[in-house]
């Protein structure tokens, strides 16, 4: 009897999965069909802009300098690309000029630069309707939470809410659940990492995420770290985007091949993480006068998959360019903020994919997230630090996220230089 009702139940949790996962990709396609008019309609109303300002520039005597020749000099160069010749994400050349203003190795960016930039990440960022059900912005799943570390995964999961997701899931193991959803009744957690059928049951749910981050919180015990290399290999295997920190990456240095060549992934390491993958895949220590070409090196080694390396300035490669983001935090680095980043990127990276290089003038997406990320945890930690000063933490970060993404994505900035 007992038997015939579990059947009949997982009978009918199978049927919800296939149910739901159709239901997605129709979902999926309808916000495709929906970006691809948004698209088509800036593109006429490009076209009628470029036609009245050559109508313009013809009648005042064009300047010498245009932005295409002034694209092509070397004093431009400052953003590093490091394969001209490869045209498969170059931007029209007017544009490019744009791009590597934005993306400056000099410490500072004019506030223009700044613009430029913000600019391709609200592209990316899905406008708020009344059409819209819960789930269609984001339902975002972490990978970690043990028992030593509990605040890291919330810090993430919270993160991810407070950025736009509908959902955030957590995937802990069954001590660290219950302090977990103590901390916020918003998350929904599932107490599995420890169990032995781990990577099935948070396989279940991969087909309604839209995205994973894996490694806030998740420790080094190894049955924990064997499963998260199976929720790997499965999320990779779906396509899925996957973002790895923390104890992933610490799994990742052990096993570079479990994610190498997947381009759905992004590593955000800290400088320490940094140099541990880097020794692990290069086999050579890290060369601390060239931590650009580090960068782009260590993403090319992995098949030119998205590298952010955390630090004094953010450097973020895909292999072909590495971009810096130098936007004003503070002295201040307490331990989470590095979680706020990873649950941030995991919105953001899955609008950006969603959204498709032609909302980032031809730009990898998930360069774009990665910029929208770093700069946002910065602006969270220059927020809270105005407030806060010496006694500031990760959670009055937090507090700050909707006023820093405010200011930065959703209000223009002015461009005064
Ligand atoms: N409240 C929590 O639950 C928190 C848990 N955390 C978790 O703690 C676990 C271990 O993380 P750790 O970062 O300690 O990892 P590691 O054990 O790899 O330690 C890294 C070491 O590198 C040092 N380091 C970091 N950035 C550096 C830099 N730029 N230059 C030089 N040294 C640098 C740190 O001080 C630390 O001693 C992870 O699972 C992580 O997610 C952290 O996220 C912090 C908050
Ligand atoms: N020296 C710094 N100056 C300014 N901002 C910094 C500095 N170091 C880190 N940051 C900012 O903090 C973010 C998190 O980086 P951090 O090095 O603290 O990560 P982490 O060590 O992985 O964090 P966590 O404590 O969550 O494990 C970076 O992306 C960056 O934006």
């Amino acid at each position: 009897m007992m038997e015939k009702f579990l059947q009949q139940s997982m009978d009918a949790e199978q049927k919800f999965y296939k149910y739901e996962e159709q239901r997605l990709k129709i979902e999926d396609k309808r916000r495709e069909a929906e970006h691809a008019r948004e698209l088509q309609m800036l593109q006429m109303l490009g076209q009628m802009l470029a036609g009245i300002s050559s109508a313009v520039s013809q009648r005042s005597h064009s300047r010498a300098c245009s932005p295409p020749q002034r694209a092509n000099r070397q004093s431009f160069g400052e953003t590093i690309n490091y394969n001209p010749v490869d045209r498969a994400f170059s931007p029209p050349i007017g544009i490019s000029f744009f791009i590597q203003r934005s993306f400056s190795f000099r410490s500072t960016h004019s506030l223009k630069d700044m613009e430029n930039i913000f600019r391709l990440v609200r592209n990316v960022i899905p406008p708020l309707t009344a059409k819209k059900h819960k789930g269609q912005d984001g339902r975002i799943g972490i990978v970690g939470g043990c028992q030593e570390y509990t605040g890291a995964p919330y810090f993430a999961a919270i993160s991810a809410l407070k950025v736009g997701a509908d959902l955030s899931h957590v995937f802990c193991t069954k001590d660290a659940a219950a302090a977990i959803k103590s901390y916020s009744p918003e998350l929904i957690v599932h107490p599995v990492l420890d169990i032995p059928n781990a990577v099935n049951e948070v396989e279940k749910w991969l087909p309604r995420l839209h995205t994973v981050v894996l490694g806030p919180g998740l420790g080094r015990d190894e049955v924990i770290l064997e499963h998260a290399k199976g929720i790997i290999e499965r999320t990779r295997a779906k396509g899925i985007p996957i973002i790895i920190d923390a104890d992933g990456l610490w799994l990742i240095a052990q096993h570079p091949s479990i994610i190498q060549g997947y381009q759905g992934a992004i590593l955000t390491p800290n400088l320490m993480e940094f140099s541990r993958l880097y020794e692990a895949v290069l086999r050579d220590p890290v060369d601390s006068d060239d931590h650009h070409g580090c960068v782009l090196r260590l993403s090319q080694a992995l098949g030119n998959l998205t590298i952010v390396q955390k630090g004094e300035r953010d450097l973020i490669s895909d292999g072909q360019k590495v971009f810096v983001c130098s936007h004003e935090g503070s002295n201040r680095r307490c331990g989470g903020q590095g979680d706020l980043l990873s649950g941030s990127l995991g919105v953001l990276s899955h609008w950006a994919f969603l959204a498709g290089s032609e909302k980032t003038n031809g730009l990898n997406p998930f360069l774009v997230a990665a910029f929208g990320a770093c700069s946002l945890t910065r602006q969270c930690n220059n927020q809270a630090f105005q407030k806060y000063g010496r006694s500031m933490t990760t959670k009055d970060m937090i507090t700050e996220i909707g006023t820093a993404f405010n200011k930065l994505f959703e209000h223009e900035v002015k461009a005064t230089n």
